[in-house]
């Protein structure tokens, strides 16, 4: 599998803070990958030292194969979201992507369909005439994104890119970057929802004070030794009499944590008890499991 981003050992510091302290990626093509961390962990400085918009003190990144930050050579492949991006207030969203795109070299008689085309797939088509200066925060980052999507990048960069919408925009977004993934394009996205980057990523990197703490398949990074399993049967009693065996947080089932190897011989003692099973089932840890058993701490700040 290629890799369309790795970056090695990556510092950088701001006055005597260190903000990155070693980080290490490797984003594989055709995955959604999600760069997950805490707000100031360091996410948005390792985006903007990646797309060669800030100097690093040392480390080593390639982004489709060219070295950061000499990136005019693939320039034209990224498309990114970086936080806040500048429109000019009293431009419609349709003339303020004709300038980002004029600013990018494409000729004017093609830029029209690729405006028409971007609008569309962020939901953005019926206020395209809009002064950007009248839009919510949410209409904003659609706008972003779509500034993102319109030149066919293969590699996309989004800083937050659900940040400021509401829940229907969230999932219209998860759409369309899995959409943008099918047509065999990488997404790489910063969040902070570590619920969103579940429902989406394929892989992730999870972030804290400025390093990455663990990274990967979602898929193998659930895989536990002793994940927690969910019993439903009956009768309820004799399967809280199992080893192990607590009541589950609905009351309907119980839950033992055990390994794989484990299973046949607990199925088979419930057998032998009498009960009748109905669900015998992984429990996978999420996002959230993962990360505070990674860091031994919640969301916060720092
Ligand atoms: N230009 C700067 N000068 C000084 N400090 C900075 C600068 N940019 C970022 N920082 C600091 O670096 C740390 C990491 O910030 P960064 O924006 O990379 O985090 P983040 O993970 O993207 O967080 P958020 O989700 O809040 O955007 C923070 O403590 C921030 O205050």
């Amino acid at each position: 599998m290629s890799i369309v981003i790795s970056a090695e050992g990556l510092e950088k510091s701001f006055g005597r803070t260190r903000v990155l302290d070693r980080v290490d990626l490797e984003v594989p093509a055709g995955s959604i990958f999600g760069f997950l961390g805490p707000n100031g962990s360091g996410k948005t400085t390792t985006i903007r030292a990646l797309l060669g918009l800030i100097f690093l003190d040392a480390g080593r990144a390639q982004v489709l194969g060219a070295t950061v930050p000499r990136l005019a050579s693939v320039r034209a492949r990224v498309g990114a979201l970086v936080e806040g991006p500048g429109y000019v207030p009293y431009l419609s969203a349709r003339d303020n992507l004709a300038r980002l795109l004029a600013a990018r070299g494409v000729a004017s008689g093609a830029r029209q369909r690729l405006i028409e085309a971007a609008l569309e797939r962020v939901g953005l088509g019926a206020v395209a005439d809009r002064r950007v200066a009248r839009f919510s925060l949410g209409m904003r980052q659609r706008l972003g994104i779509a500034q993102a999507i319109m030149t066919d990048a293969e590699l996309l960069v989004l800083d937050e890119p659900t940040n400021g919408l509401d829940p229907a925009g969230m999932r219209e977004v998860r759409r369309l970057l899995a959409a943008l993934r099918d047509e065999g394009r990488t997404v790489f996205l910063s969040t902070h929802l570590l619920a969103e980057a579940e429902l989406l990523c394929s892989h992730v990197a999870f972030m804290s004070q400025g390093r990455v703490v663990r990274q990967g398949p979602v898929s193998e990074l659930r895989e536990i030794d002793e994940p927690t399993w969910r019993l439903r049967g009956r009768p309820l009693e004799r399967l809280l009499a199992l080893p192990g065996a607590t009541a589950s947080a609905d009351g309907v089932a119980v839950q033992v944590v055990a390994p794989r190897s484990a299973m046949p011989a607990l199925i088979a003692s419930a057998v032998e008890r009498g009960i009748e099973l109905e669900e015998v089932t992984p429990v996978l840890p999420s996002l959230e499991d993962l990360f505070l058993a990674e860091v031994g701490e919640g969301f916060d700040v720092r």
